[in-house]
């Protein structure tokens, strides 16, 4: 993975056997409850299939959940919400989705290798997938540039490395949605610039659609679409080159300040129109 050119990848469009008005994900007054606390409030959006779509925001604005819900882990789901074709959470989505979570879900005790066996058996069982197994680890293994520690065990690996061996397992099973919950979180700079080039290449090559997460505003511009959160609501769903447009900044992350801004401005003017009419309503009469 190590040797995309960098930059190259984030500035072209990846060719895709799909149109791009395809979507791969759609949501239509979507809401999470968790706990006691509504977390999600009635989110419409569609994610673009074949596209590196940004999920962006504060930590606590409720993309862990979303993603949840999108891959079909996440209870007390209403409204719709459509994946790849299928209401999420449908069965015939486990093998298409591949999905790495905050936490790597790796064996300490195993190596590299010997965990991508173990969850490649489990995707491809039997001898007769004994040679695609063997091709499918070692892609994978290569694709997160860790061939050269494809026998040291995952428990002496780096924070970022273990993040690596969880995104090549979820790459394994060549799913059509691979969706990533902060993969960059503890990376250097250069293993960042090289993980993005490697979203890139997927999404070009394979025609992968990728819904990453990041509270990290200056990983937007690496994406071709972005979804902007925050407090459970999406403040925007566009591209990067038209927020800034739009918004008249130099930045997606003065983009989403004026949003956030104008948002808190107009949830104030609500509050004080409220407050107007309950006074006007209490009023004694002469
Ligand atoms: N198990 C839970 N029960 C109740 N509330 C929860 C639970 N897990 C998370 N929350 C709340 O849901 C909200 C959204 O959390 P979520 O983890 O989706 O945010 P996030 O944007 O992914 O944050 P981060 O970037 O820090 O991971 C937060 O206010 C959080 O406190």
């Amino acid at each position: 993975m190590m040797n995309y050119p960098p930059g190259e990848a984030t500035a072209k469009a990846a060719p895709h056997p799909r149109t791009t008005t395809d979507a791969a994900i759609t949501a239509r007054d979507l809401t999470v409850v968790r706990g006691d606390r509504t977390v999600l409030h009635g989110l419409d959006f569609t994610v673009t299939a074949g596209r590196i779509t940004g999920l962006l925001g504060p930590s606590g604005c409720g993309k862990s959940t979303l993603m949840r819900a999108i891959v079909g882990t996440q209870a007390k789901v209403d409204g719709t919400l459509h994946v790849l074709g299928r209401p999420a959470g449908d069965p015939t989505l486990r093998s298409r989705i591949g999905y790495v979570t905050q936490a790597p879900s790796v064996y300490d005790d195993l190596t590299v290798r010997q965990n991508l066996d173990y969850f490649a058996a489990v995707l491809l069982p039997g001898r007769a997938h004994r040679e695609e197994r063997r091709t499918a680890v070692d892609r994978a293994i290569d694709d997160v540039d860790l061939a050269s520690h494809a026998d040291h065990l995952a428990g002496r690996l780096s924070g970022g490395q273990r993040s690596r061996v969880s995104l090549a397992v979820a790459l394994l099973g060549t799913p059509e949605l691979l969706v990533l919950d902060e993969p960059t979180v503890g990376l250097d700079p250069v293993l960042r610039r090289d993980l993005w080039n490697l979203f890139h290449q997927i999404a070009a090559d394979r025609g992968t659609t990728l819904l990453v997460s990041s509270h990290v505003m200056d990983e937007a511009e690496r994406c071709h679409r972005l979804l902007l959160m925050r407090e459970g609501e999406i403040l925007a769903d566009d591209t990067p080159e038209a927020l800034r447009r739009r918004n008249d900044t130099a930045t997606v992350e003065e983009a989403f300040l004026h949003l956030v801004d104008a948002a808190a401005a107009r949830t104030a003017q609500a509050a004080q129109a409220t407050q107007a009419a309950r006074a006007a309503h209490e009023e004694p009469r002469p």
